[in-house]
């Protein structure tokens, strides 16, 4: 069974990721072999975004697998439950990354036994990563129908193909708005301090011919006082029960000034992104990152040696400030508590 899209390819024994640290300067590649070289790979944000954190989770699973000569399936399972945990404690914030890995070892523990686990496994990869794509081109679908012929677009961070297995999700619905000939102009904001915006979405709408302008965090609201910006549309790691969403860090902040200047406030999210165990916002683990990320930028020292930092990776906007979420399911709309479990329902 074979993958590839831009973001990674599977080749039966390896998982090879555009490694997007270095994009858009360079297109140069991980190939990761083992499942302890995919955790250092999520860890290091060479693959980064939850549904693509979460599929390469789960040919990491694979992996883990494959390398294991062992007797019987009890002996298959007491290791994969060590693989699972080195793939869970990389990044705590994206809820793809859990709910792979719990999907990977339900998968295992129903097939039950030795002969035949790894293809079985391998199959729920495959079926984990081209559901993501579907998603989002559904996804794509519903959200266009939210955009206008000549709407302006507010992006934040990288919610696109590199985000995802392929497609992407915000991004996703900007690209199907396009390939149904509505002409959608892009206002990228750079995201600090990891700058997806400046590198990697500004990059992936560029190599799509997609009118992008890039401008830096604290332009947002002036564009938005200026009339500029008709929508704006993120990605997810988390949306909570209740609507509230854990995203990059810097969200919120746009949420507030959509909200102050009457702009509609969207979130695209694949199921997989939805936690219903996760009561509100408060309950979202927000991973915080290494000090360097904030007094470096681009490998280069901005701030004093031994500056205080506070580098927090997502923060989450209130649900209230959310205009709809759109789902590969649809569109949901307020009341979210009723309408996200909804999504679940048979
Ligand atoms: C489609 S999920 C994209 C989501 O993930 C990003 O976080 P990171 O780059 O740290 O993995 C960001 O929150 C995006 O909105």
């Amino acid at each position: 069974m074979k993958l590839k899209t831009m973001t990674m390819e599977w080749t039966g024994n390896e998982l090879i990721l555009i490694d997007q640290r270095k994009i858009p300067l360079k297109e140069e590649y991980m190939t990761c072999k083992t499942y302890e070289e995919v955790a250092i790979a999520i860890k290091e944000m060479v693959v980064r975004g939850a549904p693509a954190i979460g599929a390469s989770a789960a040919f990491g699973y694979v992996l883990g697998a494959k390398k294991f000569n062992v007797n019987t399936f009890e002996e298959l399972k007491e290791k994969m439950f060590h693989v699972k945990e080195v793939l869970a404690n990389t990044r705590p914030t994206a809820v793809n990354l859990f709910w792979a890995l719990e999907r990977m070892e339900k998968t295992l523990l129903n097939f039950g036994k030795l002969d035949g686990i790894v293809e079985k496994l391998e199959e729920e990869a495959m079926a984990i990563a081209n559901e993501d794509i579907e998603a989002n081109r559904r996804m794509g679908k519903f959200g266009a129908k939210l955009l206008k012929d000549g709407d302006t677009v507010l992006t934040h961070c990288n919610a696109g193909a590199l985000a995802t297995v392929d497609y992407g999700t915000a991004l996703g619905v900007i690209r199907a708005a396009v390939e149904e000939g509505k002409k959608i102009k892009v206002y990228a904001d750079e995201t600090r301090p990891y700058l997806q915006g400046a590198r990697l979405t500004a990059w992936e709408l560029m190599k799509d011919g997609i009118d992008v302008t890039l401008i830096s965090d604290n332009m947002s609201g002036w564009a938005m006082k200026l009339g500029k910006i008709n929508a704006v549309i993120v990605g997810a790691d988390r949306v909570a029960a209740n609507g509230d969403v854990a995203n990059k860090i810097g969200t919120y902040m746009v949420a507030v000034l959509a909200k102050r200047h009457g702009i509609p406030f969207y979130v695209a999210a694949p199921t997989s992104t939805i936690d219903l165990n996760t009561k509100t916002g408060k309950d979202i683990p927000i991973e915080e990152r290494r000090h360097t990320e904030v007094t470096h930028c681009g490998g280069t020292q901005i701030a004093p040696d031994n500056v205080k930092v506070f580098n927090p990776a997502f923060d989450v906007t209130d649900a209230e400030l959310i205009t709809a979420i759109i789902t590969e399911k649809g569109v949901v709309y307020p009341p979210y508590e009723e309408n996200l479990k909804k999504l679940f329902e048979e």
